[in-house]
């Protein structure tokens, strides 16, 4: 049963849609002759249908063995078994905390009380983290519960229960390019594929195929959280287009990565693919193969901690008209990612992903920056083994506020870094799968589609956004964050929420107030105390609306007051 209901005849619910018409309003700029800028109001009219039955899915990880990858794999069974555990704390219950499929609530509208929040996942039907069924790749061979002892990130008793499960799960052997990462991360891998990277794709897409059949689960996403890697080259001939990828395999190119192969693998099993490193997975011959199979592809980066904070203040800082001058991001962590970070160029990888994220919110402030003018911006990883995965992560943001004056706001993040992106891995393959779910068509337009293969939706969970060629990069967290929430709520017709709550703010409030379903005594009492001086017209309408709605008059005392 939808928990949601919108009463609206531009919303129909039939047992296999909900379908919503909705008018998408935004503003065409122009500049005129002289100069000015001149804004237009356009409104285009959608049509949305969002598949009602939630699928059974299964998700297939790459690094499965990893902090992450063990990490989210336990969490979810924990939730699913509804285990609790002592700690040095007190007692623990499994949760999804950091998780806004499972943890987040949404503005849904105005009710009797003032606003009504209701769980972001209640506004369209999802898949719950519990029922998904996980399998996955990894170079190193361990069982997952070997893995999650390796990663040191889950309390012990918590480890111990979850043991009897974790140890039945074995990571699939994988594809394994030494030279796409760091040197050291050669020790662990006993579980390598061989064979020609042709060979090595059509094993992947089999895997793929296997895990469909032995699971039985309904669609299967793909989701990489194996080591960062160092950057491919981009070049003509080699992967620009889909015909030069799929050669430079064929000709077993020593340039085709590891997660490009995985991409390629997923997109042509026509199973979602998502990046969670940094490492530019998505060449332009892979962005074609998704865009000509109509597959979804997202990335890049989970966007966990320190960058999702920096997306945050940085928003607040322009946003409030000051002036963000110099940012040093420093951190360290002991994990086995921090260990492969600790080469120059698997580190680049992250130094660039890490550092994007202010670019869109310095560049809409022309007031404070000038053409190409940017904060000093400076990212450090270092990798010191003893703290694990608790990351530390320390940040000194230097601004200019008014008349010469300096602001400057110092950090320091610590966090178990694979429970901050276990979380991210949920809500990246819940909402992409949703998105599978969703199609649309415009007043335009005859047919019913997708969103472009380029699923740049999912931007909240990613540091370096992948977008449609050509759009918008948004990192600003709200910003995304509405972009998900605003798009949910057109799929049941609802309309943007714009936080104006003009219902509040004018001066016969209780007028307005009047639109909305009056229910009970405590209504009434918060009405009396913003009713003081309101025509006793409108009074009498208030009294009337609450009679009409409770069936029955309000007491003499209150209608007193009222009246008063
Ligand atoms: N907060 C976070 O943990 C966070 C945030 C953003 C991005 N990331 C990225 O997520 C990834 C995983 O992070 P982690 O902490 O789990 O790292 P990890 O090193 O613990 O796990 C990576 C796993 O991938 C395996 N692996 C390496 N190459 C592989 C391949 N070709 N095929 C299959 N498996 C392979 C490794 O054996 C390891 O088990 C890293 O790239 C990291 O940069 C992590
Ligand atoms: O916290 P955040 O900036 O989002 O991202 C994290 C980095 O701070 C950390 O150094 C790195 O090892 C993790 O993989 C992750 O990328």
């Amino acid at each position: 049963m939808d928990s949601v209901r919108v009463n609206s005849e531009k919303v129909r619910y039939t047992d296999v849609h909900i379908e919503a018409d909705y008018d998408y309003q935004t503003t065409r700029v122009d500049i005129d002759h002289s100069g000015r800028y001149v804004a237009t109001p356009q409104t285009t009219r959608y049509t949305f249908r969002t598949q009602r039955k939630v699928p059974k899915l299964g998700v297939m990880l790459v690094g499965w063995g990893g902090n992450n990858g063990t990490t989210v794999t336990a969490a979810v069974l924990a939730n699913k078994l509804g285990l609790s555990w002592n700690t040095k704390d007190g007692e623990r219950k499994a949760n999804y905390y950091g998780s806004i499929t499972h943890c987040a609530t949404v503005n849904l509208g105005t009710g009797p009380n003032g606003e009504v929040f209701v769980p972001l996942r209640d506004m369209l039907p999802m898949v719950h983290a519990n029922d998904i069924v996980f399998d996955g790749w990894d170079i190193s061979g361990m069982n997952l519960a070997d893995a999650m002892a390796r990663a040191k990130v889950l309390d012990y008793s918590l480890q111990q229960m979850l043991r009897p499960h974790m140890e039945k799960l074995r990571p699939r052997p994988s594809v394994f390019f030494p030279d796409f990462v760091a040197a050291n991360q050669e020790q662990r891998a006993d579980n390598v594929l061989t064979g020609s990277k042709q060979e090595l794709l059509n094993k992947i897409r089999q895997d793929i195929n296997d895990f469909k059949k032995s699971s039985g689960v309904d669609k299967v996403i793909v989701l990489w959280t194996a080591n960062t890697e160092r950057f491919c080259d981009v070049r003509p001939g080699l992967n620009d287009t889909v015909e030069n990828l799929l050669n430079s395999i064929k000709q077993d190119d020593p340039e085709i990565s590891p997660s490009t192969l995985f991409a390629v693998a997923s997109i042509l099993e026509r199973v979602t693919y998502i990046n969670g490193s940094p490492q530019n997975t998505f060449v332009p011959g892979c962005v074609e193969l998704a865009e000509k199979m109509k597959v979804y592809i997202a990335g890049d980066d989970f966007k966990s901690g320190q960058t999702k904070l920096k997306s945050v203040l940085v928003d607040f800082l322009v946003g409030a008209g000051i002036k963000p001058t110099s940012i040093v991001s420093y951190n360290h962590l002991g994990n086995n990612d921090g260990l492969n970070l600790s080469a120059p160029q698997t580190f680049r990888s992250k130094e660039i992903s890490k550092s994007s994220v202010v670019d869109d919110m310095v560049e809409s402030n022309s007031t404070l920056y000038g053409r190409d003018e940017k904060p000093d911006h400076c990212v450090v990883i270092k990798y010191v083994p003893y703290v694990g995965d608790s990351k530390r992560a320390m940040d000194e943001y230097t601004s200019e506020i008014m008349m010469g004056g300096h602001n400057t706001i110092v950090i320091h993040n610590t966090c178990e870094d694979s429970l901050l992106a276990s979380p991210l891995i949920l809500d990246l393959v819940i909402l992409a799968e949703l998105c599978e779910r969703i199609t649309y068509k415009t007043e335009g337009e005859k047919q019913f589609h997708g969103f472009n293969s380029v699923l740049s939706i999912l931007s909240f969970l990613c540091k370096a956004p992948l977008v449609p060629a050509g759009t918008p990069i948004v990192n600003a967290l709200f910003r995304q964050r509405a972009c998900i929430e605003n798009v949910l709520r057109a799929c049941i017709g609802l309309a943007p929420v714009n936080h104006m709550l003009l219902e509040y703010k004018a001066e016969t409030i209780a007028h307005n107030l009047q639109s909305v379903s009056i229910g009970c005594e405590e209504t009434v009492d918060r009405q009396r105390s913003q009713v003081t001086g309101v025509k006793d017209g409108v009074l009498k309408k208030v009294a009337d609306g609450i009679k009409k709605c409770t069936g029955n008059g309000i007491s003499k005392e209150v209608l007193a007051v009222l009246h008063s």
